[in-house]
Parts: structure tokens; C-alpha cells; sequence
């Protein structure tokens, strides 16, 4: 298979990445430390002294932490639902996000690191000042040394914002702060070639060149009735991560040595290297924060434009205009068949968009009366993405 590398090549990318890491970002997921009484204590102990130990190599380190809501849930001493209520969850995580800090506070305490709660909305990324504000904050922690811990803030989360699984907050967080290496800790040794669960003959993979369709169809969703999002989320994390040219890890949070194995080259695990062709912070911001305010269909020769020669959108390629947005606005190009094209700023409102639409640039100031640009999206302000970008629903945020 074209996407993996071979062994000796994939066991020198690792050491050499695992080596040159300084800053690393390590998400471990609700399915690790937890269990049916709630939070696995001695998963906590364990990711403590890890990090603790990361920490001693002159590394800095984030974690990012489920938990809140089986703590939550332990406390109350309810068991969990079928199609149990966000409200319910949100009390639930209320109650737990306290519980949790206290238990990694006295984890971390034995080791005499220091620790510190960040509570993220969706909508504190996609506000530039509120997302340089966080940045600033996790370096001054980093100064102080010490280990921010951060989680969704899910009691005031509303549901069509929420990241709703961690390995996503972690691959935003991972490409906000310029980490070099994003570490994913779940309860299965790596990505395998399908869910190992259900899929007896799945075989692992340990060394992922390029994230292609491929590497995308292996991946199913969770299994388990603690986890949320499954593979699919990890990978498409790895993804965003690796256009900013990071490397991503996926491995087994159980396994008690896991991030000293990592860090010494130990092929456990899978191992996503960095893509050639890196993207910037801020077309990251647009392409993965920003959530679209609208849609535009794209004609061929628009799509081929901007995927493939690099170009800014015009309004002759535009075919449809979906949405009300104005100026500014993050809005996302979708091909006839309504696939994932790009993400952008528009320069127009949508309803000057839709006069403009599949006209000249030259004829733009006899419709509107004005001309602001004779591009409707610059290419500065324009991402590539594709199908497995797509975190938004169709319909306009
Ligand atoms: N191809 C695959 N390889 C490995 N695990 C897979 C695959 N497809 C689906 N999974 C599922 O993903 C689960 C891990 O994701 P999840 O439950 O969301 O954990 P977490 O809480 O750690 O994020 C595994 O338990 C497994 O059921
Ligand atoms: N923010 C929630 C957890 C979200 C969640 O389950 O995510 P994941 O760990 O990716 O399966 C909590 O702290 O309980």
C-alpha cells in the first residue's frame, strides 16, 4: 500500500521526529481513563508520572484531558442513558471537571509539577484575539513550567459549536501553539487496517506517509460506549496537524511506559509523518477553526482554478450562493457534486455575491455601483481542503 512506509524507514522518520521534539501536545481519550466506576485513578498516576518525566527532558507539554463527565457520573451515581440529553451531560461535566483536576493535581504533586486547567470553547479558536489570548496564556504557563490541562468547557457549549471529541480540541490546540508532535492515548495499540474490535483479521500499521482516502477508509467510528468519535476523528486530527507540519501518534494509553517506549524509538503505535506541503497558522485558522457562514458552488474550471493553479476565485466561477454572510465572512467552496473544495474569507456579501456571480470582474462596479476587489476570494485567504475536512453541516452555521 502506497500511503506506509517501509520498517527501517518508518523506525528512522520516528527517532529522528521523537528525538527533535520539544513541544508536544499528548490527548488522551475518555475511553482510557475511564472505566464503569468512572475515572481510572491509576491511568491518572501513570499519565503523571509520564509526563512528569517528559517534562524532566526539557520538553513542554500539554495535555489534553477528557474525563469531566464519567467523573460527573460516578459522583451522582447514574449510569449512563441511551440518547442521554447534552443538558444532562453538561451538568454531568460540571460536576466531574472539579474532580478531574483534583485527581491530576495530586498525581502531578508527586512529582512536584505543576499543573493548570484550561477550559476551551469552539468559539474562543475562532475568535482571533480570543485565540491569540489562549496561545499567550498556554506560553506564559510553558515559562512558569507548567503542564496545562485542557478540556472542551462543556457546560456552556452550545451543541451545533462544540468540538464534541477531544482529538480534535488536541489537533487545534497542537497546530495553534506550534507544537512539533501531537500524541493520541487510546485503549487500542494503534490504527489498524479495520476496527480490530469487530474485524478479526485488522492489521496494524505503523508508519502513515500521507493521510490518503485509503488510510481514511480503514477508519471506523467508536465501539466502545465511553469514547466519542472513534478513528475517524483521530485521523482526520492527524490530518490537520500534518498540513502544519506537525507528526501525530496514535497508541496504547494503558500500556504503563508508553511515552518513555515513544521516546526511545519503540515501534509501538502509529506514526503519521508531516505532509510535504505545509500550510500556514493562519490558513490553518481558516481552513480548521473558522466554521463557514455560507456556501458556494463552484463551476470545473473555478474548482480547477484554485485546487490546482494555485488561483483566487472569481465570480464567473461561481454558480450558487447559499447563506447570508457579510464581509469578511469564513465560507467554504464546494464542487458541483457538493464536495469540499476550499475554505476562504469572501470579500463580498452574500448578497453582492449573488449579483456578481458568474460575471466578469470588469463588469463588477457596473452591478454593485462599487468595486472592492476584482476577486471575490484572494488566494491569500484561501485553503485547500477536501472530503475529510468537512466538520461542518451544510447548512449554515
Ligand atoms: N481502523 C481502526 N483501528 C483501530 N481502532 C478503530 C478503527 N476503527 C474504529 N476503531 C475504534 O476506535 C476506538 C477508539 O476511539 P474512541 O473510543 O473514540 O477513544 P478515545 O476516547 O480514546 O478517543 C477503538 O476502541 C475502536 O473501537
Ligand atoms: N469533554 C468530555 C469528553 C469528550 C470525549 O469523550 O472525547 P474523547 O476523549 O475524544 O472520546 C469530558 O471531559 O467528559
Amino acid at each position: 500500500m502506497t500511503f506506509q512506509v517501509n520498517r527501517e524507514d518508518g523506525l528512522f522518520y520516528r527517532q529522528t521526529l521523537f528525538d527533535q521534539a520539544r513541544r508536544v501536545v499528548i490527548k488522551v481519550g475518555s475511553a482510557v481513563l475511564t472505566d464503569a466506576d468512572g475515572l481510572n485513578q491509576e491511568v491518572i498516576d501513570n499519565l503523571a508520572r509520564e509526563i512528569s518525566f517528559l517534562c524532566s527532558t526539557g520538553r513542554e507539554v500539554i495535555l489534553v484531558s477528557s474525563g469531566a463527565v464519567a467523573a460527573g457520573r460516578q459522583r451522582l451515581g447514574i449510569s449512563r442513558q441511551p440518547g442521554e440529553e447534552l443538558r444532562v451531560k453538561q451538568a454531568l461535566a460540571a460536576m466531574g471537571q472539579g474532580l478531574l483536576m483534583q485527581a491530576y493535581e495530586q498525581a502531578f504533586g508527586r512529582y512536584d509539577q505543576l499543573v493548570a486547567q484550561v477550559l476551551l470553547t469552539h468559539e474562543d479558536l475562532a475568535h482571533r484575539d480570543r485565540y491569540l489570548n489562549v496561545r499567550n496564556t498556554i506560553y506564559t504557563l510553558f515559562e512558569f513550567g507548567v503542564v496545562p490541562i485542557i478540556n472542551e468547557n462543556d457546560t456552556v457549549s452550545v451543541k451545533e459549536l462544540r468540538f464534541g471529541d477531544n482529538d480534535t480540541l488536541g489537533a487545534l490546540i497542537t497546530n495553534m501553539i506550534g507544537a512539533d508532535m501531537y500524541i493520541m492515548l487510546t485503549d487500542v495499540d494503534g490504527l489498524y487496517t479495520a476496527n480490530p474490535v469487530t474485524d478479526p483479521g485488522a492489521e496494524p500499521v505503523y508508519t502513515v506517509a500521507e493521510i490518503t482516502p485509503d488510510v481514511e477508509c480503514m477508519a471506523g467510528h467508536t465501539t466502545s460506549r465511553l469514547g466519542t468519535g472513534g478513528m475517524q476523528t483521530k485521523i482526520r486530527a492527524a490530518r490537520m496537524v500534518s498540513v502544519c507540519g506537525g507528526s501525530s501518534f496514535i497508541g496504547p494509553g494503558r500500556n504503563r511506559d508508553i511515552l518513555r517506549q515513544l521516546f526511545s524509538g519503540d515501534m509501538v503505535g502509529t506514526f503519521f509523518l508531516p505532509a510535504r506541503d505545509k500550510i500556514t497558522s493562519r490558513k490553518h485558522w481558516i481552513g480548521h477553526v473558522l466554521r463557514p457562514k455560507g456556501f458556494l458552488i463552484l463551476d470545473d474550471g473555478a474548482c480547477r482554478a484554485v485546487r490546482d493553479q494555485g488561483k483566487s476565485l472569481l465570480p464567473s466561477g461561481i454558480l450558487e450562493v447559499r447563506g447570508d454572510f457579510g464581509v469578511g465572512a469564513p465560507v467554504h467552496c464546494l464542487d458541483r457534486r457538493e464536495r469540499l473544495v476550499a475554505a476562504g474569507l469572501i470579500n463580498y456579501s452574500a448578497d453582492d455575491t449573488r449579483k456578481i456571480k458568474g460575471h466578469r470582474s470588469s463588469e463588477i462596479a457596473g452591478i454593485l455601483g462599487f468595486k472592492d476587489s476584482d476577486v471575490v476570494i484572494h488566494r491569500d485567504n484561501l485553503v485547500l481542503l477536501d472530503r475529510s475536512d468537512n466538520i461542518a453541516p451544510r447548512d449554515v452555521a
